[in-house]
């Protein structure tokens, strides 16, 4: 709105300069006609800006890369953000991509979208080995990274070039244009294309430290650390990446190549949480996956996390947008679906359909641990994960 505002501003001001009328007609009829062709295009870019599907600041927080939508419930600057977030529509979700629905100890917790809960998914001597190996190799802050930069990058422009770029550059030329008696149609197009480019420059620098800026504070929404465990000669990780390919099955949605299962998974990571650390609420699939997670697989389809210790107190993860479900380790007296970390207890939900369309539904959250809890995490792409993201073919061939 402050576009238009501004574009109302410059426009009236053109009008009440009954001076320009006098010396020359030109520019005030061109800045004129323009200024209704920029003020159009600018109500469109703004129309659609804010009622489009895809939110213009769409912030996914995922670890090593991406991070989540703004959350909703976050305090701080960020629900300013979360404001725009809510448009996307469920209903254009397709199917997830298929499992093994025989597999033991599979509970459906939430249908549509679908979360499960696989009681016993491992046992206790895997769960301390993934816990001992980690703290071995160390853990290090869980390294946050901003999802769906690139359409901001591209939204954020778009707006600002065809809103305050547009009409700075010819307001600019027209005011230059005033003691120039002189002044030819030619020379105002030349100097309004000049201050384009130069406020474009401007504003490119802006955008660019407004996203480093955010990029930057998306850490604060994360305060784990974790480290990832690839060697599957561990019989902690082995054991993990065995029973998530029972799990998922050899069939991949988006290409039946035969490969394995395990070809689609990033490497397990392992994840601890000491009091009081947390993850805000924040979506594991990637609106802008295709570009900006093409080295890894493109598109969490299904994440599956694996609680490696009981919690007694807090750590829970929590879905604020769905609601309580009638299980036992749903926390007592929560309206929203809220699981207790339970050791050997895997969860299971879909980021994304099969096709990889983004399901905001499934917003989740790591809630601020007061015992220590440790998880561990497969997050399964829509294709094949390459090393250093993904284990080797040929640790897959060795040890699976
Ligand atoms: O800690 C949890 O309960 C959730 C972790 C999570 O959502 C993630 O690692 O992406
Ligand atoms: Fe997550």
């Amino acid at each position: 709105m402050k576009t238009v505002t501004a574009v109302a501003t410059a426009a009236s001001s053109i009008k009440d300069a009954p001076h320009v009328l006098g010396r020359r007609k030109y520019p005030i009829i061109i800045n004129i006609s323009l200024s209704c062709i920029l003020f159009i295009a600018d109500l469109r870019a703004l129309t659609e800006a804010f009622a489009s599907p895809r939110p213009v600041l769409d912030v996914i927080l995922r670890q090593h890369h991406r991070m989540p939508p703004a959350p909703a419930s976050a305090t701080s600057s960020w629900s300013l953000f979360a404001s725009t977030i809510e448009s996307s529509s469920s209903s254009m979700v397709g199917n997830r991509i298929p499992i093994n629905e025989n597999y033991p100890g599979l509970k459906r917790v939430h249908s549509n979208p679908d979360v499960y809960v696989i009681e016993k998914f491992l046992d206790d001597a895997s769960c301390d080995d993934l816990i001992h190996k980690a703290m071995e190799k160390g853990t290090s802050r869980s390294p946050v990274a901003y999802a769906g930069w690139t359409d901001d990058i591209k939204d954020l422009l778009g707006l600002a070039a065809s809103g305050p770029v547009s009409w700075f550059a010819i307001f600019g030329a027209w005011y230059e244009a005033q003691g120039d008696v002189e002044a030819s149609v030619l020379s105002l197009v030349l100097h309004a294309l000049r201050n384009y480019a130069c406020l474009f420059v401007v504003a490119l620098v802006g955008i660019a430290a407004f996203l480093k800026f955010r990029a930057d504070s998306l850490q604060e929404l994360r305060t784990s650390t974790s480290t990832t465990l690839d060697d599957l000669s561990q019989f902690g990780a082995r054991n993990f990446v065995v029973r998530a390919s029972d799990l998922f099955g050899n069939a991949s949605s988006s290409s039946d190549d035969g490969m394995p299962a395990a070809s689609y998974f990033e490497a397990p990571t392992v994840i601890h949480y000491e009091k009081d650390q947390a993850l805000a609420p924040h979506y594991d699939a990637n609106r802008s996956a295709n570009v900006e997670d093409a080295n890894r697989g493109g598109q969490t389809l299904s994440t599956l996390l694996v609680y490696l210790n009981d919690v007694a107190n807090g750590g829970t993860t929590r879905f604020p947008k769905l609601p309580a479900a009638d299980y036992e380790q749903q926390v007592k007296g929560e309206r929203n679906l809220e699981i207790i970390p339970r050791k050997g207890d895997a969860l299971l939900f879909f980021p994304a359909d099969k096709y990889g369309m983004f399901d905001e539904r499934t917003e989740h959250e790591g809630c601020p641990a007061v015992d220590s809890k440790w998880i561990a995490r497969i997050w399964r792409h829509a294709d094949r994960v390459p090393p250093p993201f993904g284990v080797s073919d040929e640790s897959i061939k060795n040890h699976l």
